[in-house]
């Protein structure tokens, strides 16, 4: 093994002591693996250092893979992208976080471009094609033109509307992003400022930003990239201001991509974190009475006629909220291949990391198989589960109110709402934070960039905050749970996700029947103990709400608005856990893997139930005695899980590209790789750093004067 420390430090000794090396010199260990032949080099790459690992689980992984993916279609659809990606030297993205921000920028639209021309190269299908993007890995403005632009035209424009623009944004001959939050109001659409007046004599809207903070501020892909614009504006007419409406605005040349007259836009600035978001062009823009042909207003939900009459189809006006419940629905699938990832690098790590524990020169102990560490860690890895099967059904959720959409039926808008808003805020906010728990679950090599780890935390954190901040999303299923509990007493039966609430009168008062740690293993007993947690939490806020009787119902609802936070998120959780527990009653082919499937469900929903225990108690649903028998199970869920672990995390199938740690690296060979990847950071291309002149040799030589004069 390489690992003999004394070389090692006898390498390094020699290399900082060298003053006078030459710039791009390769550090001496990697010399002397070169010197012993590429042969080496290769026996080296292939070691598995996490083949035991592998030996160890007891399921069919090939299988998992299938579960994971939804098809076996979809593994072989993603396993050939990601291969793709991964082979392609233009989709490097290991230099990163060494770049510029214009170095980023620049980068992120070769690799667009590039990304483009191969789907067209290779006549890629639109599920193929969304893979590829994934695969690249680099937030740009394709995102927003994709994930947005196309689905507001989609859902707000009319027929001739679509018929229009979509062909023109499908062969990239318009580039579009979303224009909605502005400078000042981003949670609060109706509140925004820019202005849209119909001017009859012209048959035009003139699109106008009247103060500083109706600056449009934020849109991904406006700052630099985008050539047009779906804007939210305020509709004017005849007079009178019709609340937010959308409409398609072009903002720079077609021919050399100079703003039009009226227009004023740039990016904002840098954020957080290197490399991540900042290839990202988030944009400011204004407007000086912008003219648009009447036909840009999105027409579908509303229009306005020739002589300026404003007519409003018989539709929910929710409708305009459209595209951010799209959005919602797919971020929710994105949280779980983002935790999955941390979850991934995390693992693989504390199989291959010993610290302690070493008896009579034996090896140490793998951090792994510390308690801390599998309770830490293993909860997480059950998240990236659940959150990756409610992603599913929440996708599937999605398709079915659209359809009844296009079929005039709107009873379930309310549902897609709440399901999406509650659903995107509670796995972005638990995914950001468990990003975080994987950077510390690797130790101090979790903190460097070659980790991978800080940099998918910069990336994935403002997740929490666009597409609706969390505490408002959640605020907004708060409201929906009142509404329901208001309308109980009146008979009226709850449907879909609520649909427990129903059970009001026996949820209300029920013990669980919970007497011993494997009571807990039945589906039954979770469900149950979850639906009276979350309906008595609901009812205990609709009471002090009403209770608060001087008040106004809206400031009940403001004084309660924290408890209402954590009844939403209890109601949250329990989608969460319902639909992982309906997952694993259904048929799941593979040897073992309905029963690591199982393991993780029970590992999530007790985690959840352990975290949260003083919701449990103070709702009476169980008592302190089955709350500790719950926990006394968690423990044997995490034994069960711990043999199966590295093959549970390689069931997400993800690349060494595409996963970019040095720590997750499928082989584990883990600290060469540690050791190489220093040595290319700029800082190492001199030995004797720049400056050094300037500031650390007359510093060191003054002291040396004073001492010497002592
Ligand atoms: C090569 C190509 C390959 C293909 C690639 C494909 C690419 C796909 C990739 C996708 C990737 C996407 C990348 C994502 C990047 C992120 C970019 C970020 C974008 C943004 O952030 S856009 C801006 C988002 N902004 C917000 O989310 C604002 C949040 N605020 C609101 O949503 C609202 O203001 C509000 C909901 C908080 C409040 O609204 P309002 O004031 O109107 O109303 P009320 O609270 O009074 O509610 C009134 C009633 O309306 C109901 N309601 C509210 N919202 C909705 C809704 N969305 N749907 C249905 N109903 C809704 C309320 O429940 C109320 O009902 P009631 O019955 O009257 O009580
Ligand atoms: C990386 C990134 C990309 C983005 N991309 C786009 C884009 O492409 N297009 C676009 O239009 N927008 C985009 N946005 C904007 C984004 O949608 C908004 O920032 C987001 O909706 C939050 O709104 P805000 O900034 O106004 O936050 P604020 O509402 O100002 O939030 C500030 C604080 O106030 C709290 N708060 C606000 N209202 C309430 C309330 N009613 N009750 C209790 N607490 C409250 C919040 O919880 C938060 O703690 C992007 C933002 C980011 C960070």
């Amino acid at each position: 093994m390489w690992r003999g420390g004394s070389n090692t430090r006898t390498c390094k000794r020699r290399f900082f002591s060298s003053p006078t090396r030459s710039r791009h010199h390769r550090p001496p260990y990697i010399c002397r693996l070169h010197s012993r032949g590429s042969q080496h080099l290769k026996a080296m790459a292939e070691v598995d250092h996490l083949a035991a690992e592998r030996a160890t689980a007891r399921f069919d992984v090939e299988e998992m893979k299938v579960a994971w993916a939804g098809s076996r279609h979809a593994v072989h659809v993603a396993d050939r992208m990601a291969r793709l990606v991964a082979s392609d030297p233009v989709f490097r993205k290991d230099n990163r976080t060494m770049l510029s921000r214009k170095e980023l920028f620049k980068d992120t639209l070769r690799k667009a471009a590039h990304a483009w021309k191969r789907i067209v190269e290779l006549r890629l299908t639109e599920e193929e094609a969304d893979l590829l993007r994934q695969y690249v890995d680099q937030p740009g403005y394709v995102d927003l033109h994709w994930g947005m632009f196309v689905p507001a035209i989609k859902g707000q424009g009319t027929e001739e509307q679509q018929h229009k623009w979509l062909p023109l944004a499908y062969k990239f001959q318009i580039i579009g992003c979303y224009a909605q939050t502005e400078l000042g109001h981003g949670s609060n659409v109706q509140g925004l400022e820019t202005t849209a007046t119909f001017d009859p004599k012209t048959d035009e809207f003139v699109i106008h930003s009247p103060t500083l903070t109706s600056s449009k501020w934020w849109p991904g892909g406006l700052g630099k990239a985008s050539t047009h614009a779906v804007v939210y504006a305020r509709l004017i007419t005849e007079g009178k201001d019709y609340g937010i409406h959308g409409f398609i605005v072009q903002l720079r040349s077609l021919e050399d991509h100079s703003p039009l007259p009226g227009v004023t836009l740039g990016d904002i600035g840098g954020k957080f974190g290197s490399g991540a978001y900042n290839s990202m062009d988030n944009g400011v823009l204004r407007f000086d009475h912008v003219r648009i042909p009447r036909d840009q207003m999105l027409m579908r939900l509303s229009q306005v006629t020739r002589e300026g009459k404003y007519v409003h189809s018989n539709v929910p006006k929710q409708l305009l909220y459209g595209t951010m419940v799209y959005v919602r629905q797919s971020i929710v699938a994105d949280a779980s291949k983002a935790l999955s990832r941390a979850v991934c690098i995390a693992v693989r790590y504390s199989a291959v990391r010993k610290q302690f524990g070493s008896q009579d020169g034996g090896p140490e102990t793998q951090v792994l198989n510390y308690k801390t560490q599998q309770s830490r860690l293993f909860p997480l890895l059950a998240s990236a589960y659940a959150f990756r099967f409610v992603g599913d059904w929440l996708n599937w959720l999605y398709t079915d109110v659209t359809q009844k959409l296009e079929a005039k039926d709107f009873s379930t808008l309310q549902e897609a709402h709440a399901c999406t808003a509650g659903l995107k805020a509670v796995t972005t906010s638990v995914t950001a934070d468990a990003i975080e728990e994987c950077r510390k679950l690797c130790g101090g090599h979790g903190y460097l960039n070659s980790s991978g780890l800080p940099e998918l935390f910069a990336v994935y954190v403002p997740a929490c905050t666009y597409e609706g901040d969390n505490v408002v999303l959640l605020l907004q299923v708060a409201r929906i749970l009142m509404k329901t509990v208001s309308q109980l007493a009146s008979g009226k039966q709850p449907v879909g996700t609520m649909a427990y609430m129903g059970k009001v009168q026996y949820l209300m008062q029920c013990k669980s029947a919970v007497s011993s740690a494997e009571d807990w293993l039945n589906p039954d007993a979770i469900q149950e103990a979850f639906e009276a947690r979350a309906l008595r939490m609901a009812v205990n806020c609709a009471q002090n709400i009403s209770q608060a009787a001087s008040q106004e119902e809206a400031a009940g609802f403001y004084e309660r608005s924290p408890d209402l936070l954590e009844a939403a998120v209890a109601h949250i959780q329990l989608i969460i856990v319902t639909k992982f527990i309906e997952k694993v009653h259904q048929e799941i082919p593979g040897h073992g893997v309905k029963e690591q499937l199982q393991a993780l469900c029970n590992v999530y929903a007790l985690y959840i139930l352990h975290k949260h225990l003083g919701d449990f108690l103070a709702t009476g649903c169980i008592t302190p005695r089955q709350g500790a028998l719950a926990n006394e199970q968690l423990g044997k869920l995490y034994a069960q899980v711990r043999p199966n672990a590295v093959a549970l995390v390689d069931a997400f199938n993800y690349t060494d590209h595409y996963l970019g740690s040095v720590l997750g690296r499928y082989d584990g060979d883990v600290y060469p790789a540690l050791y190489e990847e220093a040595w290319k950071d700029p800082l190492n291309e001199t030995v004797v750093p720049e400056g050094y002149h300037e500031y650390l040799r007359p510093l060191i030589k003054q002291q040396q004067l004073k001492l010497s004069r002592l």
